[in-house]
């Protein structure tokens, strides 16, 4: 299988690069920007010092990372972020500290989510007044139990 290109623009030339930790990982660690401290229950938008320009039919999806939610309580508030094919911004991460105690300390340099680059399809929304029956029918929600 090809490897998609995806090009990058360093805008903190101090930053290494997002880099995927070990042959096969899907997600390529994002770095912070910057410092910043976020005390319990506190969201802070971090910027990356990267932006991108994917490959049409691809989009990039922001992912927290196992470690920092497990040990620190430390995941992203808008879980997995969308990054557009079309998005030639600054790639930001919106982390949320969700210890109820400890604060959590955040360093420039630090890797603090991940980036899945991933094929995606545009659908053709049809509008119809009935939809076919299915075997789930509209249960949703806990319809089938916990
Ligand atoms: O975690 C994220 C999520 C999004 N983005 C950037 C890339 C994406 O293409 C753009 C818009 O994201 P989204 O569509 O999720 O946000 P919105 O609130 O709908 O903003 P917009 O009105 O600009 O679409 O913001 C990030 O840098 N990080
Ligand atoms: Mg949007």
């Amino acid at each position: 299988m090809s490897e998609p290109e995806v090009l990058i623009q360093r805008l903190d030339p101090g930053l290494p690069l997002p880099r995927y930790a070990h042959q096969g990982d899907a997600g390529a660690d994002l770095h912070a920007a910057e410092d910043a401290e976020l005390a319990p229950g506190e969201r802070a938008v971090i910027r990356t010092g990267v932006a991108i320009a994917l490959p049409e039919g691809y989009a990039a999806f922001v992912h927290p990372r196992s470690g920092l939610a497990a040990r620190h309580g430390v995941t992203l508030v808008n879980a997995p972020g969308t990054v557009d094919a079309g998005y030639r911004g600054e790639i930001k991460v919106t982390l949320i500290n969700t210890d109820a105690k400890e604060p959590f300390l955040l360093r420039r340099g630090d890797r603090m989510a991940q980036l899945v680059v991933q094929r995606v399809e545009r659908a053709v929304f049809r509008e119809v007044g009935e939809l076919p029956e299915s075997v789930r029918g509209t249960g949703g929600h806990g319809s089938t139990g916990r």
